[in-house]
């Protein structure tokens, strides 16, 4: 658990705090979505976890100690970081990037190529094409890969995520945030991701906190925020497009009703997002769709957009 207690960091200098008295709590094994405008506090409230950053006033507890008395390089080979563009060691291979901080923590030689192989692995990539090449050889995509094998794979209960797939192309990163988002989970990692990717924050998410001006706006799953935003700072913020954002995170099989549909009707599988069936209703034209044993209506659907103050 990662646990911030009225944290206030004021650089020197600054008119104005970059954090001002915050209070959040990221559950063991969840992952938070810090999002907000641009100088908002995101990354200076995640750079106190890892003690690149000290906070002024408050605590920021990991795993119920104050970060402030833990020795900064202990707590940091316990805390994976990723951060954009991911600063993996140029002139090291990818299996030399991967290795570092099992290497630091004075693994074995056969336990550290093991865990090389085992994380490569786990994120996609083939050890024996990838373990030799050197990061330039890789795609973008790729190296955000072994960024964040390299986070893992000293497994450490804590990931920090500093704009991960920022300097991803859009095609590339929806299926990283889809593929290391099941990652992160099955692991149970406990996971701070700043993002200002509004759509990358509600898939990630299990919570989203929105900052503003250093302070929170509002925290809580993104179904929560989506239905009942805070204020006009929150609704803005997650602009016009709340309701398709909601169908998004909305299965097929938790509206379809039971009935069967006659055979014609266009399919949809039942785990696929509303917002997907929506998409194939327009497509084909209908308003029926086929999901499983049962029927999906556009009736449905719309109920299901409407907002509780529409
Ligand atoms: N090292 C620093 N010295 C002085 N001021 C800083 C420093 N780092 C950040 N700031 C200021 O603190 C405020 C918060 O910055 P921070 O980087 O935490 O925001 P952010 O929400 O992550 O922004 P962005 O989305 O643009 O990355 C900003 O006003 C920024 O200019």
């Amino acid at each position: 658990m990662i646990r911030f207690e009225g944290v206030t960091k004021r650089y020197p200098g600054a008119d104005r705090p970059a954090v001002a008295g915050l209070d959040l709590t990221v559950a063991e094994g969840t992952t938070c979505a810090l999002i907000g405008p641009s100088g908002c506090g995101k990354s200076t409230t995640l750079r106190m976890v890892n003690r690149l950053v000290e906070p002024d006033g408050g605590r920021v507890l990991v795993g119920g100690r104050d970060v402030a008395e833990t020795d900064p390089t202990s707590l940091r080979r316990g805390i994976g970081y990723v951060l954009q563009g991911v600063g993996l060691f140029p002139h090291r291979s990818v299996g030399q990037n991967v290795a570092t901080v099992p290497g630091l923590l004075g693994w074995k030689r056969a336990a550290i190529a093991e865990r090389v192989d085992a994380m490569l692995d786990l994120v996609g990539l083939d050890p024996t094409r990838y373990r030799d090449r050197r990061p330039a050889e890789l795609s973008g995509g790729q190296r955000q890969r072994v960024g964040v094998a390299r986070a893992l794979a000293a497994d450490p209960a804590i990931l920090l995520m500093d704009e991960p797939f920022g300097a991803v192309d859009p095609v590339a990163r929806d299926r990283l945030q889809e593929e290391i988002g099941a990652i992160l989970r099955s692991l149970r990692k406990t996971v701070i991701l700043v993002t200002h990717d509004l759509g990358e924050a509600m898939r990630m998410g299990d919570t989203v906190a929105l900052m503003r001006d250093g302070c929170l706006a509002q925290a809580g799953p993104p179904e929560r925020l989506l239905a009942a935003p805070a204020d006009g700072f929150v609704e803005n913020f997650l602009g016009g497009t709340r309701a398709l954002r909601r169908l998004e995170r909305l299965r097929v099989r938790d509206l379809a009703s039971p009935e069967p549909a006659a055979p014609p009707l266009p399919a949809i599988a039942p785990e696929a997002s509303v917002r997907e069936a929506l998409d194939r209703m327009l497509a084909t034209g209908t308003t029926r769709l086929a999901a499983g044993s049962g029927t999906l209506t556009l009736d449905a659907v719309r109920d299901a957009a409407r907002l509780p103050d529409a």
